[in-house]
């Protein structure tokens, strides 16, 4: 069987991920890829390291030559894809958004976050978070999967086991997450400037960042009630790679941390539970689809504290965005994503 695909905005640094994991899949041909900017140019001029791999050019985006796809990826900005996914929903593609139009359910507060009205209110409602660890079966049946956001996505596989087996004080949840500049995508802005990131380090939207909501709506899901949680994210010097550092103080201080997460995490090809004292790396995931957790239990308190590390290009976008695509069309949940990652 050969999927056929289609994506729109393959200039993006998500985009362009997702590319180089679909070149190495050996079930899916890639049929159409836009850029406005960039209609007419070859993939391989933009990106050499494609040359050989993709033998495409950039087109507009059509709605036609999308149409003929099994399946569309927006790699877009927030508001595209909820103005072009119904209509080729409609025509029966299957439709993977690398953006947040359809991450959360209420969509005035996605209205407040997001500061524009949602355009197709219906699909919303029956889009499917696509977090695998966490409802692999609704991603399998979905016409329309809203891939997580990068932070989301250590953040909420970080908290899973404590909230799942009601471990934590929910009302005091905090995860403090660094990102390197790709998370800032391609577009040129001023803070994300060698001269501005290097050698430098600062948290942002500490009073209120889009991917709180995001999360909160998955813990809350998770605990199965509401939850408090200060969420803090900071921009790092580097290009690739999240650290999320979780706390949650614990209500039984005996519990067996390792224990839980070994065995909440046994089965996933894609998280991997480190030993007991490890530090995980953001590097020892660079270009792979693997989160690495570790969990400590400081001394001197009750606190749960955990380690999470991912690529946010790769589990944190584009890698993500393929495990679903494999689950959506029945094929094995690891296919053409068990590169390792790039060291040093
Ligand atoms: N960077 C990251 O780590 C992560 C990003 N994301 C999300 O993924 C999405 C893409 O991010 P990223 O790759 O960084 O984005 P960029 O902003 O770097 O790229 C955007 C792409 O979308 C295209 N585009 C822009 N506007 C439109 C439009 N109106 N219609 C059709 N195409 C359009 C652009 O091409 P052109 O203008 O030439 O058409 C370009 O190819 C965003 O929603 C982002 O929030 C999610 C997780 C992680
Ligand atoms: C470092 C950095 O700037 N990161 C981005 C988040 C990454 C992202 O694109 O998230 P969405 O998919 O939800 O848009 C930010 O904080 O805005």
């Amino acid at each position: 069987m050969t999927i056929t695909a289609g994506i729109v905005g393959g200039t993006g640094y998500t985009g362009v991920e997702l590319l180089r994991l679909l070149a190495g899949h050996p079930q899916v041909a890639l049929q159409v890829i836009t850029s406005r900017a960039q209609a007419g140019v070859p993939v391989s001029t933009i990106y050499p390291n494609l040359r050989g791999h993709i033998d495409l050019a950039f087109s507009e985006p059509d709605t036609e030559a999308l149409a003929a796809c099994d399946v569309v990826f927006f790699a877009t900005p927030n508001g595209t894809a909820m103005e072009m996914a119904p209509a080729l929903i409609d025509r029966g593609v299957r439709v993977i958004d690398l953006g947040a139009d359809f991450r959360i359910r209420d969509l005035s507060v996605w209205s407040d976050w997001y500061g524009m009205a949602h355009s197709c209110p219906a699909l919303a409602a029956e889009a499917v978070y696509g977090l695998p660890e966490q409802g692999r079966d609704a991603i399998r049946r979905a016409r329309l999967v809203a891939n997580p956001g990068c932070y989301p996505t250590a953040v909420q596989l970080g908290f899973l086991p404590l909230l799942e087996a009601g471990l934590v004080d929910t009302g005091q949840l905090v995860a403090d997450a660094k990102s390197g500049a790709s998370g800032a995508g391609r577009q040129p802005r001023q803070h994300t400037l060698l001269c501005e990131a290097g050698e430098n380090f600062h948290a942002y939207g500490a009073s209120g960042h889009r991917h709180l909501p995001e999360i909160r709506q998955g813990l809350e899901a998770a605990a199965g009630h509401p939850v408090g949680l200060t969420f803090v994210p900071h921009l790092i010097p580097m290009i690739r790679g999240i650290h999320a550092t979780l706390y949650g103080r614990l209500l039984d201080p005996s519990v067996d941390l390792q224990a839980v997460y070994a065995a909440r995490f046994a089965d996933e090809p894609f998280v991997d539970v480190l030993p007991p004292g490890s530090h995980p790396e953001t590097r020892s995931v660079r270009g792979s689809n693997m989160v690495r957790i570790a969990v400590h239990r400081p001394e001197g308190g009750d606190m749960a504290l955990v380690l999470a590390v991912e690529d946010n290009l790769v589990k944190g976008a584009a890698g993500q965005a393929l495990q679903n695509l494999n689950l959506m069309f029945g094929l094995p949940e690891t296919l053409g994503l068990q590169g390792i990652a790039v060291l040093p």
